[in-house]
């Protein structure tokens, strides 16, 4: 039986579109890797905790060629994402339970296989530097890895000291916190904090994540940076609240939480420095939330470099040491976005280079390119040996899909299908963009993408909002076109040019396909809604 992570999943469908034989070996009993919640976690595997909920958006997550279902709320519980993934491995029959013909002798006997996709997840070891922590020894309340963190059951009353202000540390402190008797959040560079909820209400991974929006980045990087974060600074001030840290916002993964200011401005969560010297018990409980390290101890031992942070894979995916490329790792890499089209993109790129269909370049070109993408990213982001797997959305899947030909053709489509071109060039860059053509051309994109944004609305349709008496409804293209003209001006404008415009005015200029959004005709309202006898329905 085929059971597996996400990165499985999507690498068992990239070998069967190519027509190979694949067999997943899995350790667990069941699909969903990460995702699937256990209340008695399997010994050495790392575990999520109940309240978590994802940070990406479903538009942002899903598979390129599976848009989620349009009820499925935008920021998905977990046993929701797991829901999407079930549906995914139903839908492509990567449920498939076959034995081999000769299974009552091959049993766990040594197979050979003709190519190998490691998919066992990057969060994998606890990591926890004691040492670093002078006096734990004598600490005489308990202390543990955020990974063994299922639930606040247990701490009511307790004071709880969670330790790191990563996506776990924020989460597992404002969990804590509803029952706990004080959460100190402990953090030594502080973080960027920003909500899962972006302009106009709508999820904040798909406002300001165009191609667009990153090519403005890429030719203003400091500019757009400086505006990020005045504008995170607006909502709330991250130096008021202890939480300002040294790096610069585009430099690390910032902290998604839309809880931990509420938390913090009522008290219930303390931020403080770095632990100096832990003395008695005077805190109860210790919840370390650092990150997990990355080990494949099943590997060749000269696929690590760097001390071990680094791990040394062409494309983050194939180790340059190897007499053929037979070995592919998918899944470790992390970005500010969503991690499952990062490695559905990997899967389709290594299956093709499997097949012989894409050839990769020689071991030393690969080393030198490892070498080079390093020094890029360390110039690039903070904490690198912290997150060593970190790459740029866009720039990444763009380059893999670019040799896989299967990455969008801008100009095309703005002349043959502006409706279409123009959502790819302004609208969030969402997966099914990569299905458009190529190999793996998928006759669903376009209308996904064309009905993305009411994927993103359906799950909000539980109520009929009163509508104003009198509105003036702006035309939706004419903004469009005029906010296009003036974004390209922009773009286009001299550095220098820019630095003498008001901050306020670049901000209102570069906002606009925000306040397109906003300005689209409000929610359709929802049919008639009728509860009777206990049971509710549409009608
Ligand atoms: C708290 C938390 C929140 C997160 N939120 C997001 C988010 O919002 N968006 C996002 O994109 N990502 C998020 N992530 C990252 C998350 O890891 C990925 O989304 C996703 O789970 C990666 O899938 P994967 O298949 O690579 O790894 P996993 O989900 O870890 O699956 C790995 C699978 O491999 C199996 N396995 C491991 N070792 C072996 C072995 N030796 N032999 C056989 N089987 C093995 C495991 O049992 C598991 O089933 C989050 C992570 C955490 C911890």
């Amino acid at each position: 039986m085929y059971v597996a992570g996400p990165s499985s999943l999507t690498s068992i469908k990239s070998c069967l579109d190519e027509g190979m034989e694949p067999t997943c070996f899995e350790s667990s009993d069941d699909i969903g890797g990460l995702w699937r919640f256990k209340e008695h976690p399997d010994p050495g595997r790392v575990n999520i905790y109940q309240s978590v909920i994802i940070n990406s958006s479903k538009e942002m997550m899903s598979y390129s060629d599976f848009p989620p279902p349009a009820h499925l709320p935008n920021n998905m519980h977990h046993p929701q994402l797991l829901s999407y993934l079930r549906l995914y491995a139903q839908t492509f029959d990567l449920f498939n339970v076959r034995q081999r013909p000769d299974f009552p002798v091959s049993g766990q006997e040594i197979q050979v296989f003709d190519a190998v996709m490691v998919c066992t997840g990057h969060f994998t070891q606890p990591h926890l530097p004691l040492n670093d922590f002078p006096g734990i020894e004598e600490f005489e309340g308990r202390y543990f890895h955020s990974w063994e963190y299922l639930s606040a059951e247990g701490l009511q009353g307790k004071r709880v000291v969670v330790v790191g202000i990563g996506n776990s540390g924020g989460g597992i402190a404002v969990d804590a916190s509803r029952v706990a008797e004080q959460v100190y959040l402990s953090t030594r560079k502080g973080a960027w904090v920003v909500s899962r909820v972006g302009a106009g209400g709508l999820p904040g991974d798909l406002v300001g994540t165009s191609r667009l929006d990153r090519l403005v980045q890429k030719l203003f990087p400091s500019w757009i940076t400086m505006m990020m974060e005045k504008k995170l600074n607006r909502t709330f001030d991250h130096r008021l609240y202890g939480l300002q840290p040294k790096h610069r916002f585009f430099a690390q993964i910032p902290v998604v939480n839309d809880d931990l200011l509420g938390r913090i401005i009522s008290g219930r969560v303390l931020v403080k420095p770095n632990i100096r010297e832990i003395k008695g018990s005077s805190v109860v409980w210790m919840l370390w939330c650092l990150p997990l390290a990355t080990t494949m101890t099943f590997l060749p031992s000269g696929l690590l470099t760097n001390g071990g942070h680094c791990l040394c894979l062409y494309r983050h995916v194939f180790p340059p040491g190897l007499a053929r490329p037979s070995l592919a790792v998918v899944g470790f890499i992390c970005n500010l976005g969503a991690i499952n089209p990062l490695a559905e993109m990997q899967a389709r790129w290594a299956t093709q280079v499997f097949k012989g269909l894409l050839t990769l370049p020689s071991q030393e070109a690969m080393l030198q390119a490892v070498k080079r993408d390093t020094s890029t990213l360390q110039n690039r982001f903070a904490c690198l040996e912290r997150h060593p797997l970190q790459v740029d959305h866009i720039p990444y899947m763009d380059s893999m899909a670019e040799e896989l030909g299967v990455r969008p053709n801008l100009l095309g489509l703005l002349l043959r299908e502006p409706g279409v071109g123009l959502r790819v060039l302004l609208g969030p860059c969402t997966p099914y963009q990569y299905r458009l053509r190529g190999p793996g051309q998928w006759d669903g994109a376009r209308q996904a993408i064309l009905t993305q944004w009411e994927r993103v609305a359906q799950p909000f349709r539980t109520r009929m909002p009163p509508q104003p008496e009198s509105r003036t409804r702006a035309s939706s293209s004419l903004i469009l076109t005029l906010s296009v003209t003036v974004l390209l001006l922009t773009t286009f404008y001299t550095r220098h040019s820019l630095s003498s415009l008001p901050t306020g005015l670049l901000y209102k200029i570069y906002s606009l396909p925000e306040i397109i959004w906003e300005l689209k005709p409000r929610l359709k309202p929802t049919q008639q809604y009728m509860c009777t006898g206990g049971s509710c329905t549409d009608h």
